[in-house]
């Protein structure tokens, strides 16, 4: 039957207060473990806004909660070509080649002492994350570093994948505030969660995945968003194609920026003022490698700068700012 206009409206005007609601409640759950509501008030809100799309589908929106449990299955996995090219990044693999790196790249900057940042660097799979004012558009895999493939409905359904930036992340971005921006980061599969699946497939005896990233790059290739999102994937978000519009001079006060925008930013980042304390970190963090909850394979170590990253600029391949300090393989407990 044909549904009056008034009706129409009516269902839009709470279907966008739905919406709104559903975001509220998620990052409250999701992001800071303090939810308000039931899980049962919260499914009950998710059914309402599925019932209201199902009867008006013009009212679905790309970044409607129900487009994280899974939406219906489009052409996936087209190719998308980055922003800007996502490099890969020079090994140190030990203690002397770290340290020939830092030499080299004081040296380089002839500045006296230079700040660094480090950060983990996390065992996933790179993706490249796009928003439109300030709304979600688009998700791509890192690929060959300059074209990717499009994976956006299967990561709007990774809980901690932000559908908006928050208005202080938006209003640091003063009059570039509608610039597209593209984040860079690893989705990646918690280890507990990859024990968990590894069993189940054993249950039903299907081949199990050999490591944490192969469950998450596997869990990602989905055709079927629904599979992917009960897979618990989760991301570290850590780079941006241009720094510009964010109005942020250092890594550092970057990683500031993500966090308050809604971003997951893994939390063992230190600025470190000189090589001994890079190394500190570095030891610091292969002593605590296996108490993670997820993989990592060594420490990034970036000069914090980004006049001095600019300074430095790339190889054909890499930033002459970054080093990845590569940890041994991890003997794995069986
Ligand atoms: N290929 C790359 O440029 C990077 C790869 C990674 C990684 N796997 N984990 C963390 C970082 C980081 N915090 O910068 C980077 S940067």
């Amino acid at each position: 039957e044909t549904t009056s206009a008034a009706e129409h409206d009516a269902a839009a005007e709470r279907a966008a207060e739905l919406r709104h609601l559903l975001d509220y409640h998620a990052y409250r759950y999701y992001m800071l473990d303090a939810p308000e509501i039931t899980d049962a008030a919260f499914d009950k809100l998710l059914v309402e806004l599925q019932q209201l799309e199902a009867a008006y589908p013009d009212l679905v929106t790309p970044d409607s909660y129900t487009q994280r449990v899974g939406g219906y299955v489009s052409e996936q996995f087209a190719p998308v070509t980055h922003m800007a090219r996502m490099y890969s990044m020079d090994d140190a693999m030990n203690l002397e080649e770290l340290d020939e790196w830092l030499r080299r790249t004081e040296e380089a900057l002839g500045a006296g002492h230079v700040v660094y940042t480090c950060e983990l660097k996390i065992d996933g799979l790179g993706v490249a994350l796009t928003y439109q004012n300030g709304a979600f558009a688009r998700a791509a895999t890192r690929g060959d570093g300059t074209t990717g493939e499009d994976v956006s409905l299967n990561v709007r359904t990774i809980r901690d994948v932000p559908m908006h930036l928050s208005e202080t992340a938006l209003a640091h971005m003063g009059a570039d505030r509608g610039t597209p921006i593209e984040v860079r980061g690893e989705v990646y599969m918690p280890k507990g969660s990859f024990v968990r699946l590894n069993e189940e497939a054993d249950a039903e005896g299907r081949d199990p995945f050999a490591n944490p990233r192969n469950a998450a790059a596997g869990s990602l290739r989905q055709k079927d968003p629904k599979v992917t999102a009960r897979r618990d994937l989760s991301t570290f978000l850590y780079a941006v194609a241009d720094t510009a519009p964010l109005h942020v001079g250092s890594q550092h006060e970057f990683l500031a920026w993500l966090r308050d925008a809604g971003f997951s930013v893994n939390p063992n980042v230190a600025r470190c003022n000189t090589p001994a304390e890079v190394h500190e970190f570095c030891a610091e963090a292969l002593a605590h490698r296996s108490d993670l909850d997820y993989d990592i394979d060594g420490v990034v170590v970036k000069v914090d700068s980004f006049d001095q990253q600019n300074d430095l600029g790339f190889t054909a391949r890499a930033p002459r700012w970054a080093i990845a300090f590569k940890f041994p393989p991890e003997e794995k407990t069986t």
